[in-house]
């Protein structure tokens, strides 16, 4: 990888507006073709998420819009869920999971609900709290459904999104923060539970404070994060980059990021940029004949913002893009920071086919302990990637 000195400082200027995508532009099959990534073997338990809270929380539209699309307005008309909605989501390699809508009013003491089953294969749990509205039930039903949740699985991460703050004033959102988080705790406390630890998000679908907060939730599902991260920071700190995204391209998840801070606004006019790519791919980028996806091997974007900053987009497979925010100045060597992403991607290719090929092994041989199979090889992998990318570096 090649090296470039860094500038610090950058300020940009954005304004938003959610769910350009075309609707069309979906979650398709999981083909073969293209990069060679092998699609989730038969029988594979894909972790699982659970969306859960009081009957009009906001979990469908949660779902809807940060999955399929949908415009936040249109989620008004969205009917009340009266059983459990399974959706696979299947996009990309790295992200494969199940998400499971439930019904807002549903009763752990029914015997037709089966914990063991439902919490026992579970990832993470989001719980929703509408912030709008009185959340003293919903507390309630945070304590009943956490502790219920632990008991049968004590991996499972709880994420408690404190939803439809679009509402509420900045002071009001902390302040209802606060409290929130205070009184969960507390009534953990109080049934001797502290073990569970709670995550908190600020959420609403009105702007991306959604996408952000399931980027979180997700990458803490992801095994390989670690070496995606440290692929990110070698990266970076080579380029003259001030900050990059690894972008799930339909959901905009970014699923990994270099170890600086987020900004929203960063990751807001990332996701932008995402869209015009997508946007002007499918207007001008389709061919009549195939059925190409507008997304290919050779999407890649620049867009200059009149403050010096650059937006570079490009693509790292075909679920995958990378999003760098830059100084201009620093992109006059362009060709340093194309051959460091060449790298950059070769890396990510590596990462997949080690956990492919640990998959098949897993799937081969027995099914039991296959998380644990698939960490330790990452592991591994991840340090020779780095020694092999280190090496590979030149400085200036
Ligand atoms: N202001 C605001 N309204 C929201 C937000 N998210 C969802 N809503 C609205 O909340 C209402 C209920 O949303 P649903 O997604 O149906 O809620 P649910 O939790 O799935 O409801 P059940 O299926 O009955 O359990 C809809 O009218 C949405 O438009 C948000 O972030 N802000």
């Amino acid at each position: 990888m090649l090296s470039y000195e860094q500038d610090d400082d950058d300020q940009y200027n954005a304004g938003y507006d959610v769910g350009s995508f075309p609707k069309d532009f979906g979650y398709g099959p999981f083909d073969q073709d293209g990069d060679g990534l092998p699609g989730p073997l038969v029988g594979e338990q894909k972790p699982r998420i659970l969306l859960m809270g009081l009957r009009r929380s906001g979990k469908s539209s949660i779902q809807k819009v940060v999955f399929h699309k949908m415009s936040p307005n249109e989620t008004l008309f969205l009917e009340s869920t009266n059983k459990i909605i399974k959706d696979d989501i299947s996009n990309s390699s790295f992200v494969q999971f199940q998400i499971w809508d439930f019904p807002g009013q549903i009763d752990f003491f029914d015997p037709t609900f089966d914990s063991d089953m439902i919490f026992g294969g579970c990832g993470a749990l989001v719980f929703v709290i509408d912030a709008q509205d009185d959340y003293t039930d919903a507390l309630n039903k945070l304590h009943l459904t956490v502790t219920k949740a632990f008991k049968v699985n004590q991996g499972i991460r709880f994420e408690v999104f404190i939803h439809k703050v679009d509402g509420l004033s900045d002071d009001y959102k902390m302040e209802t923060q606060r409290d929130i988080h205070q009184r969960a705790n507390d009534d953990l406390a109080d049934s001797s539970c502290d073990q569970i630890h709670l995550s908190f998000h600020l959420t609403s679908i009105y702007d991306h404070s959604i996408f952000e907060a399931f980027s979180k939730v997700v990458q803490k599902l992801i095994p390989q994060l670690p070496t995606l991260e440290n692929l990110l920071n070698i990266l970076i700190s080579n380029s003259a980059i001030e900050k990059a995204f690894l972008f799930d391209v339909v959901s905009k998840i970014y699923i990994a990021t270099d170890s600086s801070p987020v900004d929203m606004q960063s990751y807001e006019l990332c996701c932008d940029m995402i869209d015009v790519v997508i946007d002007v791919s499918c207007i001008y980028g389709l061919q009549d004949d195939t059925e190409a996806a507008a997304f290919d091997f050779q999407s890649s974007s620049l867009i200059k913002l009149n403050n010096g900053t650059i937006l570079y987009l490009r693509e790292v497979n075909k679920f995958l893009a990378l999003v760098c925010i830059l100084r201009e100045d620093n992109f006059d060597r362009q060709g340093i920071i194309d051959y460091n992403f060449l790298c950059f991607r070769e890396a990510i290719q590596q990462v997949f086919e080690l956990r492919n090929k640990s998959q098949v092994y897993v799937a081969l041989t027995t099914n039991h302990h296959s998380n644990v199979l698939s960490n330790q090889n990452t592991t591994v992998n991840s340090e020779t990637q780095n020694t092999a990318l280190n090496s590979a570096a030149v400085q200036r």
